[in-house]
């Protein structure tokens, strides 16, 4: 055989994985959608955007770079080969009914065992409805009310460190300390036990770097999910690499659980037999674990033991960063927003004068009374949202519409940066921190209000929506006023914007403040 022929062959064979990837490229049916060069054939763009910790900036500078003439964002970009980040929360896609599951991409957020499946990554949408359905009750708004005491204690605590701390005089990591109070909550709500982070601002045996590199390895393998079972299992022995945090924080929250086991079986041999009354009969409220053990004992929930367990680890895991940050959030555009600071002291101060303040502590009801209270939180979270990468869902089979488009296969999501940061939805002072722009769309009424809320989406979407989000808000509804009232702030670097770092959760780096007590404070 000719030699040529034959080398042609060879080249032919070795070079049609190449070929046949241009050719789906070029004979797609949405090839026209435009995004980065390379990400027509690879994620890696992706993937490296993600690994830099600003996947939040580029996402939205995407949007800019491919925007229409005339138009403030691209309404679908192009991330990967069959990644599509899309600006609108489509209903198709993220409504309570809808039919696009999560991606593989939240793989990485499980434990490869099958077994051991929690919520958040939950991919299978009648397992997950179900499962939510159990448990929304220890979660509701009316749960709420046997909660606030344990916030209450953790604001004492929290008050008393910053008062220390005003005494001092010196710069401290205010997104720090915010971290160490929302994990001391939810270990009170979880548990009745802080964590401990409180008592000297520090991150007590190492649980907050074990979720540090966790959040860093599950969000970066979900890229490429399929080698994720291969690398846990390599690395779950290892102390300092994500895995390993992994398997840290599961200890953590087991060891915590058998406490209370141990704790409850007593209070039942003490109660003759009576556990489910012992709590009440003492007078104490009750912790969620509480609850979750009479759903438990009560035999006819469908609730099992591992069940304790996996939501006691949700609550640490996506409850207590996502809390710190949005805190973050609303002090430093606070602080950065004089006349927006001042407005809400004249707020609390009116509330306190028609009886609803006792000092500094307010109680949850009547802080969801408050207008510009309620708008200084809802605009923080607008502008620095917990989760910055699209919530990726995957088209169903047989394809869909979604935002206008017909998309064959692939997946679709929406970032909740982008969405916050649309101008043809918030206006042109789409960057300011400005309150004010909720109560005016508010009495305005009609359309405006509606789309904002729309297109608000701090904690998620539809049937995926953050279930955690009335324990939040019950936290920053409540320590928010107690910080403005008691202190002034001081940013160290006030000429500069705060950066952040993306792994998933969005975590300011240098919020750094020096603590003055307010002359009304000093007793
Ligand atoms: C300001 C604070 C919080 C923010 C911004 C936030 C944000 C979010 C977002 C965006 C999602 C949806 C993610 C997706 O679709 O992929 C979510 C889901 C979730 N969050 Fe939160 N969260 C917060 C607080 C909490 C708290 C306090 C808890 C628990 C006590 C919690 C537990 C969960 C769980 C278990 C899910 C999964 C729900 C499901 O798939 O059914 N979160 N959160």
């Amino acid at each position: 055989m000719d030699l040529t022929f034959l080398l042609s062959v060879v080249l032919f064979i070795l070079l049609s994985p190449l070929l046949y990837r241009i050719y789906t490229v070029l004979a797609s049916p949405l090839h026209h959608i435009p995004g980065p060069f390379l990400a027509r054939f690879t994620k890696l763009p992706y993937f490296l955007s993600i690994y830099r910790g600003q996947a939040h900036q580029d996402n939205i500078a995407l949007h800019r770079r491919y925007a229409p003439p005339g138009q403030h964002f691209a309404p679908i970009v192009r991330l990967g080969p069959n990644l599509y980040s899309i600006t609108s929360p489509d209903k198709a896609v993220y409504g309570v009914a809808s039919k696009f599951p999560k991606s593989s991409w939240y793989e990485g957020w499980r434990h490869p065992n099958p077994q051991r499946w929690s919520l958040f990554p939950n991919r299978d949408i009648a397992r997950h409805a179900e499962t939510r359905r159990v448990f929304s009750s220890i979660y509701s708004m009316s749960s709420l009310v046997g909660y606030e005491g344990y916030v209450d204690t953790c604001n004492g605590i929290f008050e008393q460190r910053l008062r220390e701390r005003a005494r001092g005089g010196e710069w401290i990591d205010m997104t720090r300390w915010l971290q160490c109070y929302a994990f001391d909550v939810i270990g009170e709500i979880t548990y009745s036990k802080r964590f401990g982070f409180l008592d000297g601002g520090e991150d007590v045996a190492g649980l907050i770097k074990a979720l540090d590199a966790n959040m860093r390895y599950s969000t970066l393998v979900g890229v490429y999910s399929w080698i994720h079972p291969y690398l846990y299992r390599m690395l779950e022995k290892m102390p300092n690499s994500g895995a390993g945090g992994r398997t840290y924080i599961n200890q953590t929250i087991q060891r915590r659980l058998e406490e209370r086991k141990a704790e409850r079986k007593k209070r039942t041999v003490e109660g003759g037999g009576k556990a489910k009354l012992s709590v009440e009969e003492e007078g104490a409220p009750k912790d969620f674990l509480d609850r979750m053990f009479e759903m438990l004992e009560d035999g006819k929930k469908g609730v099992i033991p591992y069940h304790l367990f996996m939501l006691c680890m949700s609550n640490v895991v996506a409850g207590s960063d996502t809390t710190a940050v949005s805190l973050s959030s609303v002090l430093y555009h606070l602080i950065r927003t004089p006349r927006a600071l001042e407005k809400l002291r004249e707020e609390l101060n009116a509330a306190e004068k028609e009886g609803e303040i006792n000092g500094t502590e307010i109680g949850f009801n009547a802080s969801m009374k408050m207008r510009y209270l309620q708008a200084c939180l809802k605009e923080g979270l607008r502008l620095l949202p917990a989760t910055g990468l699209p919530l990726w869902r995957v088209v169903p089979q047989g394809g869909a519409t979604v935002c206008g488009q017909f998309f064959p296969a692939g997946e679709v999501g929406i970032n909740t940066w982008v969405a916050h940061y649309d101008k043809d939805i918030w206006g042109e002072d789409v960057e300011s921190y400005r309150p004010e722009r909720w109560i005016e769309a508010e009495d305005q009424g009609g359309e405006k209000i509606k789309t904002m809320e729309a297109y608000y989406m701090p904690f998620g979407l539809g049937s995926r929506t953050c279930i955690g989000r009335h324990i939040s808000w019950l936290e920053m509804s409540k320590v928010v006023p107690k910080l403005v009232r008691t202190f002034d702030f001081e940013l160290e670097r006030p000429d500069k914007e705060m950066t952040t770092q993306n792994y998933w959760f969005v975590k300011p780096v240098d919020f750094s403040v020096k603590v003055k007590l307010r002359a009304e404070s000093i007793v």
